[in-house]
């Protein structure tokens, strides 16, 4: 059963579309994600699914009831986790959980109970005492996810949940994540780390200036990937362009340059390494490594997108 359903959903800034005629189903219990670079449009499609932005054209209906009319009856069956924290600086995390599950009619005795449970699930048990300004951004943002999920909504959303924070907190996020979607939440995430799409989502669009170009599994995303043998060579002491000596040489295969020592050979048919490293030596050039690289989203994205995944920010690289 379809828990979102989007129609033709569009967003105008004056004359500009942010996001245009859009289409796509959320199942219920599962991950989507909705997967593109800076600027694709992606917090201004969650933001009207959520109420923040309105709609220029087109339908959100969330458990089957029209949002633009219908606001106030989803809002307890859908959690929000903005990327700018919510909560109160002076406030310590055990108190904020608790001013949160008052907000939604939690007795006294439920709130703190579910509030120590939480903060344990999150890994901030030992800082439930401190006020939340004294947080690491990390911290931060897994306190905020605490807070978006005290009621036990259906349907959770978070726009980009792991960005700009550190490695050991966008674990313990991915970890509460695919908790929470065991335990029966449909998850609708935001991100721009392919990495994290391909670990967390069951299905995903890919989102490009405002337009989807490509909705599936991530499973038959995959499969898609590898249908390619990838081998990529590591070459020092070349004064080549590698891309394009091989280009001329070998032009039934398809390159990809990742810096000016490291080039990827990609093809359908089983790669056959003697022919390049011969050409490498003829070149003078001495191949160090040459390895079967497992293809990932990654190769799936920049052949639908056209778009180089330097131009997205990496999981890492925060
Ligand atoms: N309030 C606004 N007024 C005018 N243009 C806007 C406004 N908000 C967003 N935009 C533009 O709409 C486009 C989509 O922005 P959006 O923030 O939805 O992208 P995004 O995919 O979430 O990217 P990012 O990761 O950078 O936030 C961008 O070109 C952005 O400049």
């Amino acid at each position: 059963m379809s828990i979102i359903e989007v129609e033709n959903l569009t967003k105008k800034y004056e004359q500009f579309t942010a996001v245009e005629s859009i289409n796509f189903k959320v199942k219920e219990g599962e991950i989507f994600g909705l997967l593109g670079p800076n600027g694709a449009g992606k917090t201004t499609t969650i933001n009207m699914l959520i109420g923040l932005a309105k709609i220029t054209k087109g339908d959100i209906k969330i458990v089957g009831i029209e949002c633009a009319k219908n606001l106030s009856k989803i809002q307890e069956k859908i959690g929000i986790i903005p990327d700018e924290s919510n909560l109160y600086p002076e406030m310590t995390g055990v108190e904020n959980l608790s001013f949160c599950g008052a907000l939604y009619g939690m007795n006294k005795k439920e709130r703190e109970e579910k509030a120590l449970q939480l903060l344990e699930q999150v890994g901030l048990s030992h800082v439930a005492e401190k006020p939340f300004k004294a947080y690491s951004k990390g911290m931060k943002r897994r306190l905020t996810i605490a807070a978006g999920i005290i009621h036990g909504p259906e349907i959770l959303f978070l726009d980009e949940p792991t960005s700009g924070i550190d490695v050991e907190s966008a674990r313990q996020i991915r970890k509460l994540l695919t908790l929470l979607n065991r335990n029966g939440t449909t998850i609708f995430l935001t991100t721009h780390y392919i990495e994290e799409a391909e670990r967390l989502c069951d299905r995903i669009a890919f989102i490009v200036e405002g337009k989807i170009v490509k909705i599936d599994s991530t499973v038959n995303l995959m499969e898609k990937a590898q249908q390619e043998k990838v081998v990529q060579f590591y070459v020092e002491n070349s004064k080549i362009d590698l891309q394009s000596v091989l280009e001329k040489k070998f032009p039934n295969y398809r390159y990809k340059l990742i810096d000016s020592k490291t080039i990827r050979v990609y093809s359908k048919e089983k790669i056959d390494l003697l022919p390049f490293i011969e050409l490498f030596k003829k070149h003078s050039a001495v191949v160090y490594e040459a390895k079967l690289v497992k293809p990932s989203l990654e190769e799936v994205f920049v052949q639908i997108t056209g778009i180089e995944t330097n131009k997205m920010k990496k999981e890492g690289g925060r």
